[in-house]
């Protein structure tokens, strides 16, 4: 059963799971499970659903899982979900590349965290989404797409954890399931 004291984040990223033991940690004990959950095809959505019954399935329990997206406006949204793929095969460089042929550098973070209360049981989703714009990388690399992804003057990568952790797609996100948590207090 899910006691509200503490969650189960499943995630392999120990970049995420940091942030959001430094978001929430406070209203609820993260623990966390190292699984690779496979990532379906789909919309974020249908990712981020079947993403959390699997783990779900996996862990035999009530869990939560994340999935993030990185929609690059003048590609109509894409690449998404497999922004992971897009940044292991391109590098920072590459996607910023992808995007000298159009006027357009505007793109939007997108976390969704999926809780379901175990097997069979329907996640719930969180979304949260921080518009920013893609340059060329500044500041320090040990996240992601955080050093090319511009909020306000300056990336994610620029600014320092607490400052990230205000405006970011991840504790808008986190927002909206805090709000769950303490309306569905057993
Ligand atoms: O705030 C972020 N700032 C910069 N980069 C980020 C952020 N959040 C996720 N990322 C990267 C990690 C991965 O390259 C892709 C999302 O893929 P995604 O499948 O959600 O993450 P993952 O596979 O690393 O961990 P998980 O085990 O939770 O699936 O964007
Ligand atoms: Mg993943």
């Amino acid at each position: 059963m899910f006691s509200h004291k503490s969650i189960n984040f499943i995630t392999g990223n120990k970049n995420k799971l940091a942030e959001v033991r430094a978001i929430i940690g406070s209203v609820i004990e993260v623990e966390n499970q190292a699984i690779d959950l496979p990532e379906i095809q789909g919309t974020i959505e249908e990712i981020a659903k079947e993403k959390c019954r699997r783990a779900a399935e996996i862990i035999g329990g009530p869990v939560l899982t994340e999935d993030t997206a990185l929609e690059f406006h003048a590609l109509k949204g894409l690449p998404g979900p497999y922004i992971k793929h897009f940044l292991e095969a391109l590098g920072h460089e590459g996607l910023n590349k992808i995007l000298d042929s159009f006027d357009d550098r505007g793109a939007e973070a997108v976390c969704t965290f999926a809780f379901s209360n175990g097997p069979g049981s329907e996640p719930m989703l969180f979304q949260g989404r921080t518009q920013g714009k893609i340059v060329m990388a500044r500041g320090p690399g040990n996240f992601g797409w955080d050093p090319i992804f511009e909020y306000e003057g300056r990336t994610y990568a620029e600014m320092d954890k607490a400052e990230k952790n205000q405006i970011s797609h991840r504790s808008k996100a986190l927002a909206s399931f805090q709000s769950w948590l303490s309306e569905n207090k057993p």
